[in-house]
Formats: structure tokens, sequence, C-alpha cells
């Protein structure tokens, strides 16, 4: 037999050493029942075929025999997607019909369905029960509920039958109309990307930041610029300035040329190159207008001969690398241990080549969507370590935190860094922290 006293009762208030809030919020949270629970039946191809009578039974306490047979007739329509389209959906965006990777049942257009992601691989694309890519096999009929799936909402079709959704390798397949997590997809796929570009809070830290410096008169390299979020915002806040933006993938790099032709920023210059081997230490430093003057622009928009450029070239430099993205979300998949330890190595590389391209008195600024402090804090002591000419700088911006004890980075250095941390639960209480892992740091070539 169980007793229960009033909370309120001073006798049975909980010592305030067994239990702790970390803040008000996570106790109010904790003292309040869960909004809904989940059944799982054993055999989910049971569950379909036919629906238990004591289930039936117990559902149609809460539901009319309407709404219980629409429940059972979604399950039957169940397309799945790979795991970069399933983290997107969770993000509010519309199915493509390239991230589905199979589908049963009877889908017609405008019929609903219950959506299903793939959790299995970090490239997204989960295996057959044959062992063999899903990806690769797209469309090939495969069991469903197999392996690791993760039910993500429902949704409606938008192509005619169901071998469209593989057919067409343009357009949307299904419109999501509710998730699984509760939450309104806020979708924002009608908003004319030539005027607006999505973006989290923390990612618009690194180009304001830079910005404040910049000039009509200053170069600015964005040596890892797709998809283009920050060249945009760059360009945006400084819009007569000279740009360069480079990335390894050409065909990413024509995307970003087409966006902002289209966003109206002519002062960019789209090079594509890799960036750990930009710098070429044996070409003069001739000026940099000239060199792009010298090599025009190919119908792809990309400077295309132009795959090195000489050291001290560029006032500003903005490094947003490939980092272990540990700070977006939702994921799916964590990355292994080490896989996670190879990028803070990695992007050493990118900052060796960033200090050489930038010019006495420029300034740097160096992003991750990471929390690993590897990535972020470790790259900081690095570049202090071995260049006596740089100089770490206040970030400038009253948004997240200071940066976290690592390697020996001095609580002075710390404060200067600004550190975005959505696990930290004190964090998730504004609206910068709430939003992805993120760093960020400013550093200036002394003259
Ligand atoms: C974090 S994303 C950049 C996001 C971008 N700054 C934005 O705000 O839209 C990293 C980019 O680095 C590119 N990348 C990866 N390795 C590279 C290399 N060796 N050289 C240049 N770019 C590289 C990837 O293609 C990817 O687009």
């Amino acid at each position: 037999m169980s007793t229960q006293s009033s909370p309120s009762s001073p006798s049975n208030k909980p010592s305030s050493k067994k239990l702790k809030p970390t803040n008000p919020s996570s106790l109010a949270g904790m003292s309040a029942p869960p909004s809904s629970s989940s059944i799982t039946p054993h055999s989910i191809d049971s569950f379909v075929v036919s629906l238990p009578s004591s289930l039936r039974l117990h559902l149609s306490s809460h539901f009319t025999e309407t709404e219980i047979n629409r429940i059972q007739e979604c399950y039957k329509k169940a397309p799945e997607l790979d795991r970069i389209c399933a983290e997107a959906v969770l993000r509010g965006a519309a199915i493509f019909n390239v991230g589905i990777l199979s589908s049963n049942g009877d889908i017609v257009k405008g019929s609903e369905v219950y959506v299903w992601g793939d959790v299995t691989l970090p490239g997204g694309a989960g295996k057959t029960s044959s062992g063999k890519s899903k990806k690769n096999n797209r469309g090939c009929k495969v069991p469903l509920f197999q392996g690791d799936v993760m039910y993500l909402g429902v949704g409606v079709v938008e192509v005619d039958k169901q071998s469209d959704f593989f057919r067409l390798s343009k357009g949307t397949g299904v419109t999501m109309v509710s998730l699984a997590t509760g939450k309104k997809p806020l979708s924002l796929n009608s908003l004319d990307n030539t005027k607006w570009f999505c973006q989290n809070l923390p990612s618009l830290v690194p180009a304001y930041s830079l910005s404040e410096t910049i000039t009509s008169d200053s170069t600015v390299l964005d040596m890892c610029a797709a998809p283009g979020g920050k060249t945009s915002h760059i360009s945006s806040l400084s819009k007569n300035c000279f740009v360069v933006a480079n990335d390894r993938s050409k065909k990413k790099m024509t995307s970003v040329s087409t966006l902002l032709k289209s966003q109206g920023f002519d002062n960019v210059n789209c090079i594509s190159s890799d960036a750990t081997k930009l710098c070429d230490e044996s070409l003069s430093s001739e000026n940099v207008h000239e060199i792009f003057s010298k090599s025009p622009s190919n119908t792809s928009g990309l400077h295309s001969t132009i795959k090195r450029l000489p050291p001290e070239s560029f006032t500003h430099i903005l490094l947003d690398p490939p980092c272990s993205a540990l700070g977006l979300r939702p994921r799916l998949h964590i990355p292994s241990n080490d896989d996670v330890k190879k990028y803070g190595v990695y992007q050493k590389g990118f900052v060796d080549q960033a200090v050489k391209l930038l010019k006495p008195g420029g300034v740097m600024c160096y992003s991750t969507c990471t929390y690993n402090p590897d990535e972020n804090e470790g790259v900081v002591k690095h570049v202090l370590e071995k260049y006596e000419d740089m100089e770490l700088v206040d970030v400038g911006v009253e948004l997240g935190k200071e940066g976290i004890e690592w390697e020996g980075l001095t609580e002075e250095d710390r404060k200067k860094v600004r550190r975005f941390d959505w696990c930290d639960a004190e964090e998730r209480e504004d609206m910068a922290g709430s939003s992805i892992g993120f760093f960020v740091a400013k550093f200036v070539k002394k003259a």
C-alpha cells in the first residue's frame, strides 16, 4: 500500500541535497506527466494486416471506427526515407522523391501515409535484409520496419502513384502534415531563397563578426563556402567589397554561384579548390583583383582555372571547415569516437592555409557546428601556439557562452570565443543556446 502526502507539506519537502534542480524549468517538467504514451505491437506486420480485437476494443473508447481504420490504413502505406531526408523532415522540410528509399501499399495522390526514417547508416542509406545498400536499391521491394527505423509522422502523398517516388528525380513526394515529435512542421520550402536564406541563429555570428571591419576596399575569402549561407550573409552586410567563395565540390560551388547571382551579389567570385592546398607560396603577392580579372568565370559561374592563390591576399577570411557536425539537430546517427577524433587534426590543415592567405592586419573568423572541444578550443590553442603573429580577439557578439577549459586555453582567451552548446541545460533556456551546437573564434594577424 502506498500513501501520498501533499507535496506542499514542509515535512515532506525533499532535502535540497537529494533533489537539486539544475534550473526551475527542469523541475517543473519533472513534476508533470508525459503528454503521450505509446504502445508497441510485438509484430507490426500482424498489426498492419489485422488489428487484434482486444486492441480494437481498447482504441474504440478513444477513437471512432473510422479513425481506427484510418490509423490502420496509414500503417499499410508507409514510405521509408533515407537518414538525411528524415533529419530534414524533422526540421520541417517536405519530402523530395530522391529521399524516399522504399514504400509499400497502395499509394495514390492525396492519400495519408505514415512516414518512417531509416537511421542505420551515416550516409543515410540503410541496408536491405540481403545486406545491400538500400540507396542503391532505391524503389525495390524491401520489407518495412526492419533494422533501425524511426517513425516520423503523417504525410500526404503528392505523386500520382507509388512508382513515381522512384521514377521522378525531382519534386515533392510527400508533404508532412504532422510530426511524431508533436511539433508543428515549420516548412520554409516556399520561401523565396533569392531574398531569404534559412540559417540557425549561431550560424549568423561569424559573418556578422567578420563584417565589422569590412570596407569596400577589403578582400574577403570564404574558404569552405557551400551551400553559401555565410557568403550570402557577408555579401548582404558589405555589398561592395571583393569576395572570393571557395568549396572543394565543383557541383556545390556551381549552385552557390547561381544562388548568389539570383540574390544580386555580383561581387562574389566563385572558385572550386581544395582549401587545404589553396595557398601557393611560390606565387608573388599579385593584386588578387587582377588574378580574377585575368581569368574570367565560365558558364557555371566558376573561375575554373584558379586553383591556388598567393599568400597574404586577403584582409578577411571566414573559415567554416567540414566538422563532426555534432551540434546539428536533429541527428539520427552519431559518428564513432574515432571518426570524431579525426576532425580536430583535419581542421588544423585548413587553419594553416588561412593564416598564410591572410594579410598582416587581417581578420580571420573560425567556426564549426560541433561542440567537440578538439575542433574548437583545441584548434584555437593550435593557432596561438604555432603562430606568434596571430592574436585571439573578442568575437564581439553577446550570444552563446565562453569557451571551456581545454588544452590549457586561458580564462582570458576562453572569454573571447563563443560556444553554443545545447547539451548544457542552462544554455537551452535562451534562444541561441537552444538552437544548434556551434563555435566561433576570431583572430587578427599582427601587422
Ligand atoms: C560546414 S560546410 C560549410 C558551410 C558554409 N560555410 C555555409 O555557411 O553555407 C563545409 C564545406 O566544406 C567543404 N569542404 C570539405 N572539404 C573541403 C576542402 N578540402 N576544401 C574546400 N572545401 C571543403 C564541404 O563541401 C562543405 O560544403
